[in-house]
């Protein structure tokens, strides 16, 4: 299809696919997440405020509020800028390469401010593979400009992003996405899906999509990207921790084809902000998913990561960091049934089969 054919793309060149190892198939190194701030809800019962933990905009990080971050990761501004913590994130990069790692595909794109230079300095120091984003984050940070664009015009930048590079740098995606979609879908999110299927057609590369939050969601994605010539079997379904529950609407979904993907893990809250419905899994729980999708025959289809996007997940400030799969789910996998070369399968086999171009 083109020179890439047969190659994973990396922020530092075309790689051998087999050089990738083990892959988290969806974090973030650098990145804001201002759009998605959510004011922190007011402290119930009879508590008196002096007793109640709210973090105030002004307050530093520190031990004593990591359980109220961990609660309201999105509540506090300076927990969503992801943009500034180049050092700690390359000794996490250092820790994930010693605790067994390869590669990260690295899902910020354009709306959560994407910086390719970050990544690609990210990779020399570290020796860590990194796949870069190309495309739209979701519609709250569409610019006029991305609105204003036809499907045409927006799959010609997707493409750019890919053959020559993104963002003014010479540097070129790897995959396209994440592609950031709302429920219900918005027209300018429908207009850039349409795009990513067609610049999929003309590349063969990976794509990867964040639905809307909502059972629905992930089912009228494919709809809409089948419908304008996506390769489904191509093409990751993020977040499904914190979207599909029901373990029959699972398998439903399932059978479209696409990689299913966990990559929450590390996130357990009571309250999920962005949709007070849902129930935030807990790791324990999105293990017991994965072994239910092992046992339907979907071994070859799952994918795993952290979707690290703020501050208090990283060690630096308490959180399980970039090695948290590797170090402490896997040994959870093999405990649950999971036999080696299934683990494999999640963390080696199936990123590469995904990131390489046809
Ligand atoms: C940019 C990071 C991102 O979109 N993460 C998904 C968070 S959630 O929608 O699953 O809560």
């Amino acid at each position: 299809m083109t020179e890439l054919s047969g190659k994973v793309q990396t922020v530092l060149g075309p790689l051998d696919p087999d050089l990738l190892g083990r892959t988290m198939t969806h974090e973030h190194l650098t990145m804001t997440f201002d759009c998605c701030y959510r004011p922190p809800p007011t402290p119930g019962g009879d508590l008196d405020p002096e007793d109640s933990v709210v973090l105030d905009q002004a307050d530093p990080f520190e031990m004593k509020h990591m359980f109220w971050l961990q609660q309201n990761p999105y509540g506090h501004r300076a927990n969503l800028d992801l943009g500034r913590e180049g050092d700690a994130v390359r000794e996490e990069l250092l820790a994930y390469r010693r605790a067994g790692g390869g590669a990260v595909v690295e899902n910020t794109t354009t709306g959560i401010d994407r910086d390719l230079e970050a990544l690609r300095r990210l990779s020399r120091d570290t020796g860590v593979h990194v796949v870069g984003g190309a495309g739209f984050y979701v519609d709250c940070t569409h610019t006029e400009a991305t609105r204003g664009m036809t499907v045409e015009q927006l799959t010609d930048v997707i493409v750019g992003e890919v053959l020559h590079g993104a963002d003014g740098t010479d540097i070129r995606c790897g995959v396209i996405g994440e592609i950031g979609t709302s429920w219900p879908i918005t027209d300018s999110e429908k207009k850039v899906l349409r795009a990513t299927a067609r610049a999929q057609a003309q590349l063969g590369c990976p794509v990867i999509i964040h639905p809307g939050r909502d059972s629905a969601a992930p089912a009228e994605v494919v709809r809409i990207l089948q419908e304008a010539g996506g390769d489904i079997g191509k093409t990751v379904m993020s977040h499904l921790d914190r979207t599909i529950f029901d373990h029959g609407e699972l398998l439903e979904f399932a059978k479209q084809g696409c990689y299913l993907e966990y990559d929450l893990f590390g996130t357990e809250m009571l309250n999920y902000p962005f949709n007070l419905a849902v129930d935030m899994p807990s790791d324990s729980q999105r293990v017991q998913t994965l072994a239910f999708l092992v046992k339907e025959g979907y071994e070859d289809r799952i994918l795993v990561a952290q979707d690290i996007h703020t501050k208090h997940r990283l060690t630096k400030y308490g959180g399980h960091g970039y090695s948290h799969i590797l170090k402490n789910i896997v040994p959870k996998m093999l405990t649950r049934g999971f036999s080696q070369s299934q683990v494999d399968k999640v963390l080696i086999e199936n990123p590469k089969r995904w990131l390489t171009f046809k």
